[in-house]
């Protein structure tokens, strides 16, 4: 009894506090680290930026485990992972994590690279993660720097990054499914940028497993002797000593050396509310340590750093980071665009010329984004230019609309790219937001001198497909193209081609990689395979076939704006550009979609495609109700009040256009073609 008294009274909020503080006050006396830590946790996490220097100070007292220095360049390997989609990446990165000690061993250990939300969720990779490990082979230790990469060909960019900052890859194939796809699109990008390529077979403990014959794939499609594949289980550990051992021996080290001055390249960064940007470099020469000014070439800009250290795979500070070493730092940069990737930091007292960097990134769709509500403006405002500090492929502009207000029109390298964006805004910002139809960028060639001088240029980009130009002041439309891969088994070949023709593309290859497996090249718009190719080309082929694309520029087109008019009403979020060839076919299909997406009104509602002012497809949706009360027979009143509640609720997700009521995925959907 009094034993619970006591308890009671201890967890009052005077008497925590008391408590507290005493417990500072003897760790400042025997910890002092920890007491730092501490306090960090409850009191600078409330402190805006500008007291980030003081928030590292405090972490200053951290006793450096790593000795940096104890790794000169020839003991440093740095190297990524790349692969197809779902081959194993992440499972090898976590067996690789386990056995070098940066994370304890446990069953719990699935994808510890993958640390948002939606990449759990959805079971991909999104952003590449860095790790440094510390390997001990033969009486050396070794600092070997992982990156782990997304597989999807949306996130391609991420690829290309990390690949800047390593000498070698792991090429990922999985031993069942063989090569795909993204597997030759990755390794012609390590091909390209000369790193040392380690091919490896995943997942040989699967029934199905025929490391032989992917074995033979690698090599006839990469050239590859075949002895110099490593097979592994990476979900069992199996012979995934060997892989370390390879990156040892096989990647070269760094070509950077301590006595130059230091220069170090941005390859990726992201922005922490508290601390500013915390960027991720490779050092290419020289040493680095806290307090230095650096400067950014981009900008011309200097900074104070404030911390640095390495990744393993949460930051680990150190006191500094030496050539060959790649790891992070932040030296209050309240930007990411001061921190832009691809930039190069040096000492300020020692210039440097810049590192090539690397091409920005293109947005491949468009698409405009609207708050559900005006009154939810700026908060989403504000969630979009957050989410955007991370993710610095995503090209934001102002946008409004008859229906939807104001909102944005915002530019992403993928479908995928789009949802994930998306899903982050609602996840993370609980956000909710009307997208519309997503669009490419066309270009059209100015034939009005009057349009011309308006807009400084002949060639101009359409991201809006509101603002196309009319033919009349127009010469030329160009369309967006892409050179696409497609791996499959070849009974599958048939179907394929009949889809690639369906979709405008043009055969430029055709080769068989094993006996049963066919790759092939084909030229398309991108409008014709953005929004579900992918979808159909995976269901045709029973989840067998692969693709991929590359950016191949841009092609005259016969394009034409096609409007869809809700009960004679133009809706323009809906209009789409559209081949003049497939004007009937996609206005029928869109018809159709819109019929299916827009629930009954209480009125009949004419879903037309129009070119101009001709009319070329028409569905009709009949007038309805939907009693929602139909099933409640006499009952409670309370019940009835729920029902209505909510399907007034269930409204609220509609956007009234005119008078008729859309719902919110309408204008994605409504874009999604079945194969003729
Ligand atoms: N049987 C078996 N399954 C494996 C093995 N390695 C990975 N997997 C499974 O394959 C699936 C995909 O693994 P991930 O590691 O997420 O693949 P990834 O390449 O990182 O995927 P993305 O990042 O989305 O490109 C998971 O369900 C893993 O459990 C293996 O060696 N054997």
């Amino acid at each position: 009894m009094s034993l619970c008294l006591v308890k009671r009274w201890c967890e009052t909020p005077l008497m925590r506090r008391v408590l507290q503080f005493k417990v500072y006050r003897r760790k400042i006396q025997s910890d002092n680290n920890r007491t730092y830590t501490l306090l960090r946790h409850r009191w600078m996490k409330r402190l805006p930026v500008f007291c980030s220097g003081f928030r590292m100070a405090s972490t200053q007292t951290h006793k450096d485990t790593i000795d940096l220095s104890k790794f000169p360049v020839d003991r440093i390997r740095n190297f990524c992972i790349i692969a197809h989609i779902d081959h194993g990446k992440s499972t090898l990165a976590d067996r690789l994590l386990e056995m070098t000690g940066a994370i304890a061993k446990t069953e719990n250990n699935k994808q510890v690279l993958d640390k948002l939300q939606v990449e759990r969720e959805r079971g991909i990779t999104v952003k590449a993660q860095t790790a440094s490990l510390i390997y001990r082979h033969q009486g050396e230790q070794y600092l070997l720097n992982l990156i782990d990469t997304p597989g999807h060909v949306d996130f391609s960019y991420e690829v290309s990054r990390s690949i800047s900052a390593c000498q070698g890859v792991l090429l990922i194939v999985d031993a069942n499914q063989g090569i795909q796809a993204q597997t030759v699109a990755n390794f012609y990008l390590a091909f390209e940028a000369q790193l040392a390529i380690i091919p490896v077979i995943n997942k040989i403990d699967l029934k199905n497993a025929d490391p032989e014959r992917v074995e033979l794939q690698i090599e006839k499609v990469f050239d590859i002797p075949r002895e110099e594949c490593i097979r592994i289980s990476a979900k069992l550990g199996t012979n995934v000593e060997a892989v370390l051992q390879a990156v040892v021996y096989r990647v070269p080290a760094p070509l950077a050396s301590i006595d130059d001055p230091f220069k170090a390249l941005v390859f990726d960064s992201n922005f922490d509310h508290y601390r500013g940007v915390v960027a991720n470099i490779a050092v290419f020469g020289g040493r680095v340590r806290k307090g230095d000014r650096i400067v950014s070439a981009h900008l011309g800009k200097s900074y104070e750093v404030n911390e640095l250290g390495l990744l393993r795979p949460d930051e680990h500070p150190t006191q500094k980071l030496f050539a060959g070493q790649v790891g992070y730092i932040i030296a209050g940069m309240k930007d990411v665009k001061e921190a832009q990737i691809g930039d190069t930091l040096y000492l300020q007292e020692q210039p440097v010329e810049a590192l090539p960097g690397f091409k920005p990134a293109k947005a491949m769709v468009f698409a405009g984004m609207f708050p559900m509500d005006q009154s939810d403006y700026p908060g989403l405002r504000s969630a979009i230019d957050r989410l955007t500090l991370n993710d610095s492929s995503v090209t934001v502009q102002r946008d409004s609309s008859m229906a939807l207000g104001a909102g944005w029109r915002l530019g992403f390298l993928g479908l995928l790219h789009m949802e994930v964006f998306n899903q982050r805004l609602e996840q993370e910002y609980n956000a909710s937001v009307i997208v519309t139809a997503p669009t490419v960028p066309y270009k059209a060639v100015l034939s009005s001198a009057k349009l011309i001088k308006e807009h400084g240029s002949e060639e101009i980009t359409i991201v809006n497909p509101a603002q196309f130009p009319d033919r009349s002041v127009v010469s030329e439309y160009l369309e967006p193209m892409v050179l696409g891969t497609i791996l499959s088994p070849d009974s599958y070949t048939g179907k394929i081609m009949a889809l690639c023709l369906n979709r405008r593309g043009i055969q430029k290859n055709m080769v068989y990689i094993d006996d049963q497996r066919v790759m092939m090249k084909y030229l398309f718009p991108l409008n014709e395979i953005v929004v579900d190719f992918y979808d159909l080309l995976k269901s045709m082929s029973s989840g067998y076939a692969s693709f991929d694309y590359e950016n191949a520029g841009y092609q005259a087109a016969d394009l034409i704006k096609m409007n869809i008019l809700l009960n004679g009403q133009p809706v323009e979020e809906l209009i789409t550009i559209v081949h003049r060839a497939r004007a009937y076919s996609q206005g029928k299909a869109m018809c159709e979609r819109l019929k299916d997406s827009i629930p009954r009104q209480m009125f009949e509602v004419a879903v037309q495609a129009a070119i101009g002012s001709k009319v070329i497809a028409r569905e009709t949706i009949k007038a309805f109700r939907k009693n929602v009360l139909a099933k409640c027979y006499g009952g409670d009143i309370t019940r009835k009040m729920k029902l209505l509640k909510k399907q007034a609720e269930g409204k609220k997700k509609m956007r009234r256009i005119g008078n008729v009521e859309v719902p919110k995925d309408a204008f994605i959907n409504v874009l999604k073609r079945k194969i003729k």
